[in-house]
Parts: C-alpha cells; structure tokens; sequence
C-alpha cells in the first residue's frame, strides 16, 4: 500500500506541529475558520464542546476566526496553551497561501485584553532550588513588572508568590527529582506548572541576557549583583516569554529585587485565614480586598492588590501614602472631580505593554487619546491642592501635548476595533487616503444611482444591488420579474425567490471600489504604524503617568471609604506597642451595615480597643463564650496592623502601632487538610513556625491552640507555648491568645507581661446575651450549652446536656452521668495539682 502523499498545506502544518513544546493545541488558519487536526481536534473538540469531524481520514474541529478569542480562553482555562499559526499574506487564488506560527498563548503569556482580568495582574513565575534556598523571578508582561528574590527559608518567599497568586510557574524539570520543601510543593499543586528542559533552564550568561533583553549594560543600575542567585531564574522568563510571544517581551526594562526583610511578611496561612484575597470557601466576594476596592480604574485596582501583597515597613512610605489619603478625605469636591476624570482614563500600561509587543488595535490607541485628554484636568486637580506630595503626584504625570495634538489630527472619533475594517484615519488628514476613500465613496454612489436607474430602465421596482464578500456586486431580481430583465443581464445565482446578475460596467466599478477601499486600508495602515511609533517614543513618560494615575485612583478610594466609614490615619513608629481606641473588624462592620440582623441579631458592630506592648503589656488572653466575638477581635486587631502597613486608613477611633515585621496567625486549618495533614499537625506546624520565627516585632494571634488532641495534652501546649512566647527577656512578640482552657487565665499570676480579657454576655431567663465587649479580666463560663440551643440542637439533647454539665460541676452520679473524674470541668482544675500542673 502506498503511502497517501502529503498535500503542501499539510506539510506546513506538519512543520509547525513538530516544533511545538507539549501540551500544545495548535490553532491553524484556514480561510474564516482556525481549524484543528488529529489529536488536537479530539482533545479542542472535548474542551470547547464543538463538533468533531473527518476528512480523507482525518480528524477536524474549527472555531470561526473572528469568535476565537472566546474559545481561547476555554483552552487556557482547561491549563492547555494554545498555538496560532496565521495566514501571512493575502490569499491569492490557485497559490498556497504563506503561513506562521505568530504566538503561543499560555496562561502566563496572555496579553489580549479578552483573555486578561482587568482587576488582577496576570503573573508569570520562574522558581528554582538549590542548597542554597529557593529562587524565583516574576513578571507581569501586560504591565512591565519584573521582580526577583531569593530567600533560604523557602517559606518566606513563597507565601510572596502566594500573594501574588502566579497564573503559571515555569521550573525546570530536573527540580522534581530533589526533595522538593513541601511549601514548594504546594505551591505547585495549586498553579499550572510548565516544565522546561535543561537547555531551556540554563545558560552560560544569564545577566548578559537579561541586560540585552532590558536594555542595559549591567544589572548594578538595579542594585542587583550578576551573581545573584535569582537571576538565572528571572533569564528564563525572558527565554520563555520570547518563545510564547515569539519575539523578545518590548516593555521590559527594569528589574527590582524583592527584599523580603523590607516587607511585613505575612505567610501563605495568615493571608489565607485572614481572607485577604479570597475567603476560606473561595473566592475574592467577602475578603479584605474585596472590601477594599472601590477604585473606579482597573489599574488602580490592580495597584490595590500590588500593595496587599506587599505591606511594607518603610515608614516614610507609609506615611506619603497616608498623607494623600489625608488631603483626598478633607478637599472632598477637589477629590471628586479627579475621581470624574480618572474614570475617563483608559488602562495605558496594558494598552502600551500590548503595542510594546506589537498586539495593535486602533481602539486602544484611541484610549490612549481618550486619556490624554483628562491629563490637563488631572494635572490641574492635583496642583490645586497646594500641597508638596500632591504636587510629586502631579509631577510623574505627563502632558504630552504634542502627542496629544498627533493623536487629535490622525484619529478618528469612533473608531473600529480591527485596522482592517477601515475608517482608523480622520478624513482631512491625509491627501492620498482622502483620494482614494473618494473614489471609493464616489464608486459606491454611482451603484447607489444606478439602482435607481435600473429600477426605471427595466420598469422592475423592487429591483436591488447588492454586495457579499464572495459574489461582490449583483442585481437582485424576483422571480416575478425575471422576464422584465435586459439581455445584458448575465445570470449569476439562482436564489429560491430571486436571480441574481452582474453587468460588465457593474463588475468594472466593483473592481475599482475594492481597489480603492484596498489602496484606503494600506495607507491607514501605514499612517497608523507611524502613530503607534510615535506613542511608543513616548513609552517610559506614559507608563510612568499610568503609574501615577492608579495610584491617584486608589488613595482617592481609600479616602472615600474612609470618610464614609469613619476610618482614622494609623499613627505608625518606631515603638514595640498597638494601641487601638475602638477597633472594628472592616469586613464584618460592612456586612452588618448592608444586612442589619447577624445570627447572634446583633445589629451593628461593636467597637473594641486593643492595648499591646513587647515591653509590658505583650499577651492577651482572651476568654468568653462560644460565639462571643473572640475570633473576630483577635483577626480584627491584625487586619488593622496588615492595613496600616499598606498606607491605608483603619477601622478605629484611634490607632498607633509600632511597625511590624510578621504577622502570625493560627486560626483554623480547612484548607490546610488538603495537604493530606491532621487538624492537629497543621496546628502543630503553624504553632512550631510562629515558635521558631517571631521576633519581639512581630504580631501573633492564635486561636484555640490545642484543641485538636486530648484535653490535657492541648492545655499543656497552649500552657507551654504562651509561656515560651514570654520567655525570660524584658520584652517578645505582641500576641493575642483565645482559648477556651479557663486555665490558662491563672498564667496572669506568674506571667507580669500577660494580661486576662473577655468578651462578655449577659445571661437573661436562661438564654444569653452577646454584649460584643471585650473587658478585662478572665470569662466566669463557657454558655456552650446556651450557645448550643442558639444553633438549633434539639431541645431533649439540650436539656440532658445540661443535667450532665450539673452533674460534673456538682459531684452527683444521680443523671447517670459520666464521672467528674472522666471528664475535665470549667470551674475546676484540670487535673490534680499533683499530676499535672505541677508541670506548669
Ligand atoms: N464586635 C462585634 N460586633 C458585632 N458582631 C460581632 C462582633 N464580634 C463578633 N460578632 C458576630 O459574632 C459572630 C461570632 O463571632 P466569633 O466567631 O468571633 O466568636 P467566637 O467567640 O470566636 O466563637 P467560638 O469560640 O465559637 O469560635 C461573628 O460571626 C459576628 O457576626
């Protein structure tokens, strides 16, 4: 049997096909459609849920070009990378028409403004790990944003990259044959992870390639050493992304080193109980960010998220960004009307990285116009403020009249979305364009007049011409009045109502407008390419406004809320104290505005204050009844210290805090059980993390330690664990402890620098009251069973619950209780003083 012979398209695809890295789908251009062969149209077809078909033996799936950005994303989605090879040149008839692979979208690599999410940046990711730690570079390609970091404890640096959420980590292969920390695995797990080769990983001089690619002689300029062991890290995102793009990334040029000792570093469990970018059942509804975002421009939001992930200790920055917060809050009219304009800007970082990397669409160029026209007033709006930071804003925005004027006199007031659909230039701008567009338009007249005349020449009223892509101009008749029509019809199509003719003069003059709208588009095109260049002069000025302009953005949404929450400026120093006056938890205060009647039908939040100090007052140990509000004052206290050291505004009356370097937490373990550990690790490795990690600068606030094993063992880790975060010095970490083991409140007798709270209720006939108040000195009882009742358990098991708990407090075995014995009591100790306590 001979083997079928392969047709020259085939062989093309065939090329193409066989250079392409794995887990590729490969979307090919024929004609309107991109069409997927083999293997890839079984798995494109199960994906997109589209129909599966067969030609001379093979398979075949197509998606209609101009709907294809939608199905790309499905691809992308499904953690596949999609491969498109276009049609290069303009098809000409009996000639196989020129293709090439023009990029390779994957999750990371994304530019197109359909496949990004405008309020999130889209991180590309590179790690590596060697003795001597984890390494990793980072990149934003739709905003210019490159970073790297090293770090020896791989856990600092990847609750930095759990921040930032990566939409893809490149790693080499080799990585999954060492013993990967668990951190780093997990890591992995919940990202899509491409696996690069060796030759794709390593080079002999990764400076130098990143020098080339940003356009400099030596990374020194960005404080970065050749030597630095991230930087073969941050070289394969160039060499990845250039292949993805396939062409070298053209918005890079800068790389900051992210120097975590520099950062308030909040690790990957903190951020997750503390819901600071998703809450614990998923999702960004409900979380901190959430709560926080009223920027009325996608890029200001994404700065929002930028700052979220990377709270800092630079006080002097801090109190910059409190400062314009401060100045927006009080000139509320001056804040409004830039808030106005703002909201007429478009995204100039994204549109400018996308005309960086030749992604061209006249629209966006008209975004850019759009947004240079509100540059005179924003200018304008900040210098009247009158102040020193407002004016350093104003100063890193650009005019740009000149551009501004180019842009004005070249485009034109609506514009398409693609080049090819015409009508980009102004009319007036160009002599040549103009001409042609007239011979075109005056083409399309003399068809528009001829109508008319036919119409009367043939007596045929209803007689159309009309125009499709593959027929070009016709004359329309109906069968009823086929016999009116002249010899020098010649019959093209027969319709099932209509026949359809030509003339010579009518094809003449198609030709000419087709020639003309030709000749039309290729000079739009050039002018356009001579506008985009002339935008890109402009690049570093414009992307440096964009920054400017979401930053305005979001510290004139911060001041907003905060007016309208009544959040006060955090006084932030260099003591080792918190001191909050009428702290409220921001998320649930906003929940409880919005639906007036919790569970517990408390109707509005009720404030706490919060004194903490490394050097006297360090731990709080709070106690209370279940529901009380213990957990929520604890999160409370450390979502104002995560946001005071964002620059925001906090949820208080008052509120000073001496800079943090970690937050700590150790607050509930769902998600954490996934990794395939017990409720009891988690809480063990969290706890051993704060142990070994905290310094007399951090925050720690720990939930219950110890009630994941047997009573006594849990108390006495708890016990042995409030007494280690003591220790013997003169200060230690500011913590706050909830518990329920009442025993532990006896360590305020040996402890000078730990301090009883509760949160308190009132009982009344029987059932209780949440007061909300955190007060000093230790809860008298637990109102478990109280709180039992609220939660709906049956009224017999209630009931017998309580003859039990009288039971144990009271010593009788009348109830056929079990033994007090068996059974540790709130009121009592735990154990004999003998066997146990005498191990505190
Ligand atoms: N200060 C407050 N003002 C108003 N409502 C509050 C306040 N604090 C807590 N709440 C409400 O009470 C509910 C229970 O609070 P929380 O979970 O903090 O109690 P808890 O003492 O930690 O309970 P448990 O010991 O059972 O875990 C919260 O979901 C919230 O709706």
């Amino acid at each position: 049997m001979t083997a079928k012979k392969e047709t020259p398209m085939m062989r093309q695809y065939r090329e193409v096909r066989e250079g392409l890295p794995p887990g590729c789908l490969l979307l090919f251009r024929l004609g309107d459609f991109y069409e997927m062969f083999g293997e890839d149209a079984v798995r494109g077809a199960s994906v997109l849920g589209i129909t599966l078909t067969k030609r001379h033996d093979t398979q075949m799936a197509g998606i209609p070009f101009h709907a294809a950005d939608n199905y790309i994303q499905k691809v992308l989605d499904a953690g596949l990378k999609v491969a498109i090879v276009d049609q290069t040149e303009v098809p000409k008839p009996g000639k196989l028409v020129e293709r090439a692979l023009t990029r390779i979208l994957t999750p990371g690599t994304v530019l197109e403004e359909d496949q990004l999410d405008p309020r999130s940046g889209s991180w590309l990711a590179a790690l590596n790990w060697d003795k001597k730690g984890l390494h990793a570079a980072w990149v934003d390609l739709s905003a210019g944003i490159f970073e790297i970091a090293s770090e020896e404890r791989p856990e600092d640096l990847v609750s930095c990259l759990d921040a930032l959420s990566p939409t893809e980590i490149v790693v080499p292969a080799a990585i999954f044959q060492q013993d990967l920390p668990e951190e780093v695995e997990w890591l992995l797990k919940r990202s899509i992870v491409t696996q690069l080769d060796r030759e794709e990983t390593e080079s002999r001089d990764p400076a130098g390639e990143l020098c080339q690619t940003l356009g400099v002689l030596s990374l020194e300029g960005f404080g970065i050493d050749a030597e630095h062991p991230a930087v073969p890290s941050a070289a394969t995102l160039i060499r990845y992304s250039s292949e993805m793009l396939r062409r070298t990334p053209g918005n890079l040029n800068r790389l900051s080193w992210r120097r975590l000792d520099e950062t308030v570093r909040v690790d990957s469990a903190t951020l997750r109980n503390l819901e600071i970018f998703e809450v614990t059942k998923g999702g960004r509804s409900g979380s901190l960010i959430d709560c926080f975002d009223q920027c009325v421009t996608a890029a200001g939001s994404r700065l929002l998220e930028r700052w979220f992930a990377n709270p800092v200790r630079d006080v002097p920055e801090l109190h910059r960004r409190q400062s314009l917060i401060s100045i927006f809050h009080d000139r509320t009219i001056q804040a409004s009307d830039l808030r106005a304009a703002l909201r007429q800007t478009r995204d100039l970082s994204r549109i400018l990285s996308r005309l960086q990397n030749r992604i061209r669409n006249p629209r966006e160029i008209g975004g850019i116009r759009d947004t240079l026209r509100q540059l005179p007033e924003i200018l304008s709006g900040l210098q009247i403020l009158e102040d020193e930071k407002a004016t350093d804003l104003a100063n890193r925005i650009g005019e740009f009249a000149e551009l501004k004027e180019i842009l004005e006199k070249t485009m034109a007031e609506e514009l398409p979305g693609k080049l090819n659909d015409g009508g980009v230039i102004r009319d007036g701008y160009d002599e040549v364009l103009d001409r042609v567009r007239s011979l075109a338009r005056n083409a399309r007249t003399w068809v528009a007049e001829r109508e008319q005349e036919e119409r009367e020449k043939t007596g045929i009223k209803n007689l159309r011409i009309k125009y499709n892509g593959s027929f070009g101009y016709f004359i329309e008749v109906t069968k009823a009045n086929v016999h009116l029509v002249p010899d020098e019809y010649v019959r093209k199509q027969t319709m099932t109502n209509a026949e359809r003719y030509y003339t010579e003069d009518l094809k003449e003059k198609e030709k000419e407008i087709l020639n003309a709208e030709d000749k039309a588009i290729a000079r739009e095109e050039e002018i356009f390419q001579g506008v985009v260049d002339r935008v890109l002069t402009d690049a570093d000025g414009l992307r440096r406004t964009a920054e400017a302009l979401a930053e305005t953005d979001l510290l004139i949404a911060w001041a907003d809320l905060s007016r309208m929450r009544g959040y006060v400026r955090p006084e932030i120093d260099d003591s080792l104290e918190i001191d909050i006056e009428n702290g409220r938890h921001p998320v649930i205060e906003e929940s409880l505005r919005s639906s007036p009647e919790g569970i517990a039908g408390a109707d509005s939040f009720v404030p706490n204050s919060c004194a903490l100090s490394s050097e006297s007052h360090q731990i709080a140990v709070l106690t209370g009844p279940n529901m009380a509000g213990k957990s929520t004052y604890i999160r409370q206290v450390a979502l104002i210290a995560f946001l005071a050291h964002t620059g925001c505004w906090v949820p208080a009356d008052r509120c000073r805090i001496g800079w943090i370097d970690r937050i700590f937490s150790r607050v509930g373990a769902s998600d954490e059980l996934a990794r395939g550990h017990s409720t009891f690790m988690v809480e063990m490795n969290e706890t051993a993390n704060i142990l070994n990690n905290s310094s007399e600068r951090s925050l720690i606030i720990l939930d219950e330690i110890g009630r994941g094993t047997s009573t006594y063992d849990g108390l006495s880790i708890a016990w042995a664990v409030i007494e280690n975060l003591h220790g013997q010095g003169p200060r230690g970490p500011r913590t706050l402890f909830a518990t329920h083991y009442h025993e532990l409140t006896r360590l305020e007798d040996s402890l000078p620098r730990l301090r009883n709270f509760s949160v308190s209720v009132k009982e009344w006939n029987d059932q209780i009251v949440f007061m909300r108040q955190v007060i000093p000195g230790a809860a008298d009882r637990s109102y478990g069973i109280q709180v039992a009742r609220l939660a709906g358990i049956p009224v017999p098991v209630i009931d017998r619950a309580k003859e039990i708990l009288e039971a144990l407090e009271g010593g009788s075995t009348a109830t056929n209780a079990p033994q007090q014995s068996n059974v540790p009591t709130k009121k009592k100790k735990p154990v004999k003083e003998s066997d146990q306590l005498s191990l505190f």
